[in-house]
Parts: structure tokens; sequence; C-alpha cells
């Protein structure tokens, strides 16, 4: 049996376990994620959060989306984490960092009248010149607003990796009724991004709110992204379309994101811990 609580950051749910993934044979681990986060057959989540001490005694966290690929990033799920083991007192100062694919992210709990009510994670800098997101060949080329054809149509896209990518369109209709079940696919596996990618669909509502569907890489569509919303602040400010603090209003809730001066990206929103369980696996075999 598998101790596992179920977590969720604006309505983006994650199973946690207090595991390394290299306690598991290499090619079981996708099929366990999949299988774990199975919405019939498993838990149910859009992916599953491992945490755990390395041997120097750092914290790190690996997350695994639905499908069982493995991002290096999620903003949503390092909110959790950090609530998860400052409530836990397995860390005792509010603030402290955490070892991720992306580097290290240093997030704080914020209390008030004991409680957790929220966490602000130091998300680093925002890259935009990197491998996963296209680039034009040169240095500086940065692909902001860029045209690029998408089943015959003209779209400009914005991109921004967090650690993991993204690609923004900021659009001119209300995003509740946007295709975001088309474009979203098509995008995600378009060949300018070699390792796939998230995307983004953006309705400017004034120079610091947004409102924000995401397309998720190996989920699909899900209620809220915080590296996602973090790449909308900064493609937005490199559009010329926000201020550098935004409000960013997804289908699950909101999140505030600042681009500070010092270049780093700020992220502040909820963690909430849905319930405990236990899962029965053999093997990594779950629940068979
Ligand atoms: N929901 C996440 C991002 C999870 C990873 C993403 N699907 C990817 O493949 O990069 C977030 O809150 O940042």
């Amino acid at each position: 049996m598998l101790n596992f609580t179920k977590w969720h950051g604006l309505g983006n749910d994650f199973v946690l376990m207090e595991l390394s993934p290299d306690a598991i044979p290499q090619e079981k681990i996708a099929g366990f994620v999949h299988r774990v986060c199975h919405r019939h057959f498993g838990v149910g989540g859009d992916g599953l959060v491992f945490v755990y001490c390395d041997d120097k005694g750092f914290i790190n966290m690996r997350i695994f989306n639905a499908d069982g690929t493995e991002p290096e990033m999620c903003g949503n799920a390092i909110r959790c984490v950090a609530k998860y083991l400052y409530t836990k007192g397995l860390v005792k100062d509010t603030s402290f960092p955490i070892q991720t694919k992306a580097g290290i992210k240093v997030p704080e709990v914020i209390i008030k009248d004991g409680e957790v009510t929220a966490v602000k994670v130091d998300m680093g800098e925002p890259i935009l010149e990197s491998e996963q997101i296209p680039f034009k060949g040169e240095r500086g080329s940065k692909v902001i607003d860029q045209e690029i054809q998408v089943d015959g149509k003209k779209i400009l896209i914005t991109a921004v990796s967090m650690g993991n990518p993204h690609c923004i369109l900021f659009i001119d209709e209300r995003v509740d009724q946007f295709p975001v079940h088309i474009l979203g696919p098509q995008l995600e596996c378009h060949r300018l991004f070699p390792a796939k990618t998230n995307v983004e669909f953006v309705e400017v509502l004034d120079r610091n709110r947004v409102s924000v569907r995401v397309w998720e890489r190996g989920v699909g569509e899900t209620l809220a992204c915080g590296t996602g919303a973090c790449a909308v602040a900064v493609g937005g400010s490199l559009c010329g379309h926000l201020d550098p603090s935004v409000e960013v209003n997804l289908s699950g809730g909101r999140l505030y994101v600042e681009w500070g001066s010092n270049n780093h990206v700020y992220m502040t929103g909820p963690a909430v811990e849905v319930f405990q369980g236990r899962c029965r696996v053999e093997r990594w075999e779950v629940g068979s």
C-alpha cells in the first residue's frame, strides 16, 4: 500500500507521494503515473508529484503529467508541495528552496491566524531563448508576436519558457467561447516546439487583468496552470499588452503574478489538500 495525499491549486489537481521516482523501475514509471492519475481506474489527477530529500538533504520535487511524461516544472504543484511540507512540520521556515528539474525555486507560505492562506513562489527568471521554444537561429531573435501557420490559418504566437515551454496567443474574442480543444492540441504538437508545448489562450481585460484558458502538454485542458500564468505575464509585458503586475483569471480561479525588476517572476495563489489515502500497488501496477 502506498500513502498519498490529493491536492489542487485552482482545480489543477495532483496526487502527491512522499517518494523518489527513482524508487520505481524506469520502464514502469509512465504506466504507474498514468494509472494513478486515471479518473476511472485510479485516484485521478492532472499529474503525480513526488517529494523527497536527496542524499545531500535537499528537498526535491518531480512532477509527471497524467500521460506519464515528465515536465520540468509545475507552478500549481510547487505551492501544494510547499504547504504540504510546512503543515506536516517537515520544514520549519516559512520560505525554503525546492530543487526541480527547472532548477531551484523558492516558495514562501503565507500565514494568517495560524493557517496557510496562500503560497508565493519565486519562480526564477523567464527564458526567452531555449531549445524548447522556437528560435529563429540568431541570438536575440525571440518569438514575440510571431506569425505562424496552423491548419492553413495565420496566427500570432509568443513563446516563453518558465523551465517548461509555453506558447501564448492573445485573442480578440471571449476566451470562454474560444475553440481551445481544436487549436490546443494542434499547437501542443506543432513542429516549432520540439519538446511539444503548453498553450495559453489569453483575453486581455486591461493592463493588469487577463482571462486565460490553458491547454497543457501531456494532459489536455486544465482548470489552471501556474507556469502558464507566469509565462502569460511575461509574454504580455513583452508584447506591450500588460504591465509587469497581473491578475490572471483562470478557469479554476485567480493567481497574482509579478515580473520583478530583478527579472524574477513571482506567483501567488492557493493550495488545497482534498483528502488522504492509500493505494494498492503490486510491482508498480496500480489497482490490479
Ligand atoms: N500545471 C502545471 C504545469 C504542468 C506541466 C505541464 N503540463 C508541462 O508539460 O510542461 C503548472 O501549474 O505549472
